[in-house]
């Protein structure tokens, strides 16, 4: 059985009466990577700040690997093995990208000491090997100031695993990036996941479902839900959560509807004003009895997370779902007076669809 690294048992935070944490239970094995996601406010920091040091809880427990560290210092959880990376770098932009790690090698030593003593060939070929994975090898001697955004994300990174920490918090360590350096972050936080039990924390749905395994919703201070992105993405709790409400529609019923957005949205088929008709469209025919501006919220939620076709291909499971995406992206094409023969998108979402097995790599052919 896997060990568990941390175990958090019935946590309160209050602040001034007001619970930012509500009876928080969380569980992490060994070696996972979990992603903790939550609207503002959910208590996503309070609770790195707790498992930190950095705040104390009012009730409650943290465990980390079977010690109780509810009440040390944030000193001393660090020391324990708790590495935490804040959203914002905090890397010395004066410094050069190699030194940046040597100093983090060197917590102990100060800076003068790192700078001018010679460094042990131990420590060194440490650095080499962290210089690849954060792929800064080519920039090793350049300063840190010189480094685009994602870059300096991928050095504070690189930083942080130089501790030797067992388990790593990552704040938002995508926000404001490009989506080339977006891929990068989570190239690099999949391959420390072999060696490290991670906790991300996001926001970024598009980046949670590249590196997600399982996935925990924070609302209101209390785990709202805890599954796989998929699970996640079709839950009703977890829309009406994000959404403020959320319509009465079965998980199945979501996934159809995650690719007629997609297929709404795809490059050069429709106008944006079109768009917009044709989603009011869409979800008035969804709706059922229902107020159909829910399922017309769900679709624009679905659109705003720019969700991939071979994701959302690989969660339909049923034919009768199958059936639905072709025949509720025919109706969009009839009703624009397109001919679904000429329609190049939706050809090719028939060729996917009438496969016996999902494809790979789906998204290329749109
Ligand atoms: N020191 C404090 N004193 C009073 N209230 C606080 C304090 N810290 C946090 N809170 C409140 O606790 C709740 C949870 O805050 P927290 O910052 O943990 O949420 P979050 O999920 O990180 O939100 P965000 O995504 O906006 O950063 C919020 O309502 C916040 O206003």
């Amino acid at each position: 059985m896997t060990e568990t690294i941390l175990k958090i048992e019935d946590l309160t935070v209050s602040f001034d009466g007001f619970k930012a944490i509500n009876n928080l239970n969380l569980s992490l094995k060994k070696g996972e990577l979990r992603v903790i996601i939550g609207p503002n406010g959910a208590g996503k920091t309070t609770l790195q700040d707790v498992i930190t040091g950095k705040v104390q809880p009012t009730t409650g427990q943290v465990y980390f690997k079977g010690r109780k560290i509810t009440g040390l210092s944030e000193h001393e959880v660090a020391r324990l093995g708790i590495g935490r990376k804040f959203q914002t770098p905090r890397v010395y932009l004066n410094l050069t990208v190699r030194q940046n790690l040597d100093l983090a090698c060197n917590r102990n030593k100060n800076l003068l000491s790192t700078l001018f003593k010679t460094i042990p060939s131990t420590e060194k070929r440490h650095v080499v090997g962290l210089l690849e994975t954060i792929g800064l090898t080519a920039k090793a001697d350049l300063s840190a100031s010189l480094l685009s955004h994602g870059e300096k994300q991928r050095l504070e990174i690189g930083m942080l695993v130089a501790q030797s920490p067992d388990l790593l918090l990552v704040d938002e360590p995508v926000a404001g990036l490009t989506d080339e350096e977006t891929e990068n972050v989570g190239a690099l936080l999949l391959a420390l996941a072999e060696s490290h039990s991670i906790i991300v924390i996001e926001h970024d749905m598009e980046f949670v479902r590249q590196i997600a395994r399982q996935v925990t919703v924070l609302h209101q201070g209390s785990v709202l839900f805890e599954g796989m992105m998929d699970e996640v993405q079709t839950n009703p709790n977890v829309i009406e959560v994000y959404l403020g409400k959320s319509p009465e529609l079965t998980p199945e019923q979501m996934t159809v509807l995650q690719i007629i957005a997609l297929f709404i949205d795809s490059d050069g088929l429709f106008e944006i004003d079109d768009k917009r008709q044709i989603i009011s469209e869409v979800a008035a025919k969804f709706a059922g009895g229902q107020d159909p501006t829910l399922v017309e919220e769900t679709l624009q939620l679905y659109l705003s997370e720019e969700i991939e076709w071979d994701y959302a291909i690989a969660q339909l499971q049923h034919p009768g779902q199958k059936e639905q995406v072709l025949q509720l992206s025919q109706d969009i094409l009839t009703s624009r007076g397109m001919e679904s023969s000429e329609c190049k998108i939706y050809q090719t979402l028939v060729q996917q669809l009438t496969k016996e097995d999902v494809v790979p790599n789906a998204e290329e052919a749109f």
